[in-house]
């Protein structure tokens, strides 16, 4: 559903946060970003959603066409939903008006001067039942448990009805149980919408348990590239043990100069 073709970003201040980089996001398929603090990850996630402008190549999205336009760029952006780490909820809003805040790309900016009709809000009060909050309705933001701001969020989401959805590092500021948790209901409600993600994570057994595919980068590069049945047990203990001891950057420059990333024998360096 989503194409990039020889997508690079260059920031002003001159680093080229994203190579050259060429993927294909199939519908619903559900994909996990790894990768270092630095590797990319969220410059990746922001390209495709056009918060960040690439400095050269194209993407395509499917339906609406390349998002250098300014049009297609709008409508992709409607139907993309975003999570982010620390949630961005208004504190003093309640939860259902926060999720309602997610339709707001679909009104004028002059109709959101007024109540959003009836109908949003009976679909911000779906979403809100779907991660299992409808009895928070219309309790304050700032009241509510991280992972419970965290399905506030998802429910944000979710009431844009979107064909993607974006997660920045979504469970890093929950406990594992709570990360698990949340993952789950995320991973749940795109599998049964059909929705595609691309999700940025630190944890290698998250990404295994609830990826379709997993991406890693490195220094701006997509170095691995793999479905999760063929990240082997050996070869996620191997990543384990290169986070935990630090690894070897020759060996990582090594692999991130190929100009096609490798599938699973690249992941191991890749981390
Ligand atoms: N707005 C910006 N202006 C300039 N440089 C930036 C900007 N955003 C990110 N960078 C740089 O681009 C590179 C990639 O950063 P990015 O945030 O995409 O990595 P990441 O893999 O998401 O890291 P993290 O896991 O820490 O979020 C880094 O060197 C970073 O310092």
């Amino acid at each position: 559903m989503l194409a990039l073709n020889r997508v690079a970003v260059t920031y002003g201040n001159g680093t080229q946060a994203l190579k050259p980089t060429s993927l294909k996001l199939a519908q619903g398929q559900f994909v996990v970003l790894l990768g270092r603090s630095g590797a990319g990850k969220s410059t990746l996630i922001r390209t495709l959603n056009g918060l960040v402008a690439p400095t050269s190549g194209s993407i395509i999205a499917d339906g609406v066409g390349s998002l250098d336009g300014e049009r297609a760029l709008r409508v992709h952006r409607r139907r993309t939903g975003m999570i982010f780490q620390q949630h961005q909820l208004i504190g003093r809003l309640s939860a259902l008006d926060n999720v309602m805040t997610g339709r707001l790309g679909y009104h004028s900016s002059f109709r959101t001067l007024f109540p959003l009709p009836r109908s949003d809000r009976q679909l911000g009060l779906e979403c809100l039942a779907r991660v299992g909050l409808l009895d928070k309705a219309l309790v304050r933001a700032d009241q509510l448990s991280g992972g419970q701001q965290q399905r506030v969020g998802i429910a944000r989401a979710l009431v844009q009805q979107p064909r993607l959805i974006l997660a920045d590092e979504p469970v890093a500021s929950l406990d594992p149980e709570t990360a698990v948790e949340v993952l789950s209901q995320l991973r749940h409600i795109c599998t049964t919408d059909g929705i595609t993600a691309v999700i940025s994570l630190h944890q290698i057994d998250l990404a295994r348990r609830f990826g379709d595919r997993v991406i890693a980068m490195r220094d701006g590069s997509v170095v691995a590239d793999a479905s999760v049945d063929e990240l082997t047990d050996q070869m996620c203990a191997s990543i384990y043990r290169s986070e935990a001891s630090g690894r070897s950057s020759q060996q990582a420059h090594h692999h991130s100069s190929h100009s096609q990333p490798q599938p699973v024998a690249a992941m191991e360096a890749a981390l």
